[in-house]
């Protein structure tokens, strides 16, 4: 039989998770860097170093709204001996000092103005009185103040070329704040990887369409252009490929000319109409997996043609949602320079018996929960590759290992967070 046939789908042989991930990495072409402003740059993946152009704060600032002294002026002072200091200056935010302090003289000073340089701490209004003397205006203090007390010196923060973020940082509330204060209004930013998917199956309709027997529609596309927004990616929908392999393999070609990435759902088991399988043994592809160890998802295929991935994932919604997670997601993460693509391993109690057994590890979704400080995952009751339910439930991929024997609440599980946990 020749690699051509038809038939070689029946001929697979299973890799485990890691040897699957281990063959897609090195093939993970990065994208290029663009600029964007910085209200766009949120939940982009930054390009470039970005280190400090100069300290932060740059000026010696007033941390409460009060007096600059010269602290040596309150040595010894207490209520029997209270000090009077005239106040020669006031200083707004933004504002600079007019007049230079001496001993004995203070300035009124606002919080984040800049602190006189003679001046080495400042005194909050609550901790004075005013009196006016022959038409000056002093305070009077009844405590020492320590030196540097209330004010932030230059570089409190950052001194000048220190680091702050590193390529493959995830752009939140955070760094964009670091990024607004050094004035770095426009950001580079990896690009988005453009990533088609399409579908493949005759029973499936549009979203649009009226429900028929026999007929479902087509959830895994928008679910998919979904994980892959969730993962930094832009989707683009295909319409769908349809059984005949010849046109199938066109527009697969036609697509892997304009995209960087190409995404399918269904066809790639065995079944009559399931023609993905022959389309990634067929033609200039190169087939890199076509069976991993792992239920759901099975089935999950990858191959490269030009040095570009093409993900033919299970039409089983489960299936998909996890192929996804452990394959697309890693290498859209690759493509963006994330540092750590896959999703964040985590230990946790199983909250319930969980009886399944099988040869391949599962990837269970399941829901996690923190009790008196400890975390427990909880399986979902419907589980299987098939049901697409329990998905939007889902805090994580709870792993379970090959094993003859059903685990037991209270047994230490893998947990496998997903990426919209609030845990
Ligand atoms: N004889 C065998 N049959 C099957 C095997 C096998 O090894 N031998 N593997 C089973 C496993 S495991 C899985 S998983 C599925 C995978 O099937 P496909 O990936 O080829 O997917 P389809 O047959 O096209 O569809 C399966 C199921 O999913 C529904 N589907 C398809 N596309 C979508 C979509 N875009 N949105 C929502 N739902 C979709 C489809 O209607 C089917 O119900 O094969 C087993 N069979
Ligand atoms: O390929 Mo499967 O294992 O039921 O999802």
């Amino acid at each position: 039989m020749d690699k051509h046939s038809p038939k070689d789908k029946f001929r697979r042989k299973a890799i485990s998770v890691a040897e699957a991930q281990a063959k897609i990495l090195p093939l993970v072409g990065r994208t290029e860097a663009e600029y964007v402003p910085l209200y766009e740059a949120q939940g982009r993946i930054l390009a470039e170093q970005i280190t400090a152009p100069h300290p932060y704060p740059h000026f010696r600032r007033s941390g409460m709204d009060g007096f600059a002294i010269l602290s040596s002026d309150t040595a010894d002072c207490s209520a029997d001996h209270p000090v009077l200091l005239e106040v020669v200056d006031e200083i707004a935010c933004g504002a600079l000092p007019r007049v230079p302090l001496a001993p004995g003289k203070v300035a009124r000073i606002m919080t984040g103005a800049k602190v006189p340089d003679e001046a080495d701490a400042v005194v909050m209004f609550e901790m004075t009185e005013t009196v006016t003397q022959h038409g000056k205006v002093f305070i009077r203090l009844i405590r020492e103040i320590e030196k540097g007390k209330n004010i932030t010196n230059v570089g409190l923060e950052l001194a000048a070329g220190d680091p702050i973020l590193a390529p493959g940082r995830n752009i939140g509330p955070g760094e964009i704040s670091v990024l607004a204060t050094f004035g770095v209004h426009r950001v580079p930013v990896m690009k988005r990887p453009r990533i088609a998917i399409f579908s493949t199956g005759s029973e499936l309709l549009s979203i649009e369409e009226p429900l028929q027997d026999g007929r479902i529609r087509n959830s895994n596309t928008y679910m998919l252009a979904s994980q892959i927004k969730e993962a930094g990616g832009e989707p683009y929908i295909l319409e769908a490929i349809k059984d005949d392999l010849v046109t199938a393999q066109r527009r697969v070609q036609e697509a892997f000319d304009e995209y960087d990435m190409l995404v399918t759902t269904g066809g790639v088991s065995v079944g009559d109409f399931d023609i993905m399988a022959d389309l990634v043994s067929d033609g200039d592809l190169e087939m890199l997996f076509n069976k991993v160890m792992m239920r759901p998802g099975s089935v999950t295929t990858a191959a490269v043609m030009d040095g570009k991935l093409l993900f033919a994932l299970s039409g089983n919604p489960g299936a998909c949602f996890v192929g996804f997670e452990l394959f697309v997601r890693p290498a859209i993460g690759g493509m963006l320079g994330v540092p750590q693509p896959f999703l964040t391993e985590i230990t946790a109690e199983l909250g319930r018996p969980y009886r399944k057994i099988n040869s391949f590890t599962r990837y269970v979704r399941g829901r996690l929960e923190v009790r008196e400080g400890k975390l427990f995952a909880y399986p979902a009751e419907l589980d299987e590759s098939n049901v697409m339910i329990t998905i939007k439930d889902s805090d994580g991929l709870i792993v379970i290992p090959p094993s003859t024997e059903g685990r037991e609440p209270g047994e230490l599980v893998t947990v496998l967070r997903l990426p919209g946990c609030l845990l």
